[in-house]
């Protein structure tokens, strides 16, 4: 089970010169368990924050996230969470990376050592076990942190521009690789992306926030029939869903723009 619920959420930040910035105000979701949940929105429009609440590593100025109904507090394990900058140990192989959250909850070593050598695996990276990171691509670092995060089995898996860093090419590897995960092991993955193509091939919903201070302006449900290849960004019924999610998105950065030309 992995439902979450996000209620009226506002988060506002303290300015050192005194004076506030409001980073997220009134924003509902309510994401069921086991979808596939994509957030596309304008810089700055708080998607990173959301995550950080969802994950307990801020504190909500009002409002409350909830998985399954209890209340976030802080980070817990059935939360797991991937970075764009991958964010792996450096000092650790491969093997023990994977193995960190487990270790961290004193799992058996026996344990630790089968579920991270089952993940490697599973993200394509067997043999890689002893490997540090400073020896991977970006490719395989992104690999090592989703197998990271699994290792640990949360029933949430958060996922901040993940793809963000890699080549075209990669990046579509690993959509088909996350997606494939996403199949067998049915997390609930909340997935931030500036990407409107990589929103629309993975989501089950696409939700569109407004500029800072950021809320849900849109929900789309993408019924594209799944497995989703890259060929169908060609088709008519791909088109109609970017062209809707564009045009939000563009009305919200001339927004954002034209807010800031009158600040300065
Ligand atoms: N610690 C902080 N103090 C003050 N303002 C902050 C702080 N952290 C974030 N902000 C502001 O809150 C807003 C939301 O930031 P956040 O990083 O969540 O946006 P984002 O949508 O993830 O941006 P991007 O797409 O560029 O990564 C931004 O305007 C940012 O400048």
């Amino acid at each position: 089970m992995g439902a979450l619920d996000i209620e009226n959420v506002g988060l506002r930040f303290k300015l050192r010169g005194g004076g506030e910035v409001t980073a997220l105000s009134n924003l509902h979701m309510q994401i069921p368990d086991k979808q596939f949940a994509v957030i596309v929105g304008p810089s700055g429009c708080g998607k990173s924050s959301l995550l950080d609440l969802v994950a307990g590593l801020k504190e909500a100025s009002n409002g409350e996230c909830k998985v399954n109904g209890k209340a976030v507090r802080g980070p817990g394990a059935e939360r797991g969470m991937v970075f764009q900058n991958y964010s792996l140990f450096p000092w650790l192989s491969v093997q023990k990376n994977v193995e960190f959250g487990l270790a961290l909850r004193n799992a058996p070593q026996q344990e630790r050592t089968e579920k991270a050598r089952y993940f490697i695996q599973a993200v394509g990276l067997k043999g890689f076990e002893d490997a540090y990171p400073s020896h991977l691509s970006g490719g395989m670092k992104q690999r090592v942190a989703i197998a990271r995060a699994l290792a640990n089995d949360p029933e949430v898996l958060l996922m901040d521009e993940p793809f963000g860093a890699l080549d075209s090419q990669t990046r579509s590897v690993m959509q088909e690789l996350l997606v494939g995960i996403w199949e067998k092991h049915q997390k609930t993955v909340l997935f931030v992306t500036h990407d409107i193509d990589e929103a629309i091939l993975l989501g089950d919903v696409v939700y569109t926030m407004s500029a800072r201070p950021g809320r849900i302006i849109d929900t789309i449900s993408v019924d594209l029939p799944r497995p989703r290849h890259y060929d169908l960004i060609t088709t008519p019924a791909f088109i109609e869903l970017k062209r809707r999610i564009h045009k939000n998105l563009h009305h919200e950065v001339q927004k954002a723009l034209a807010e800031s030309a009158a600040v300065a």
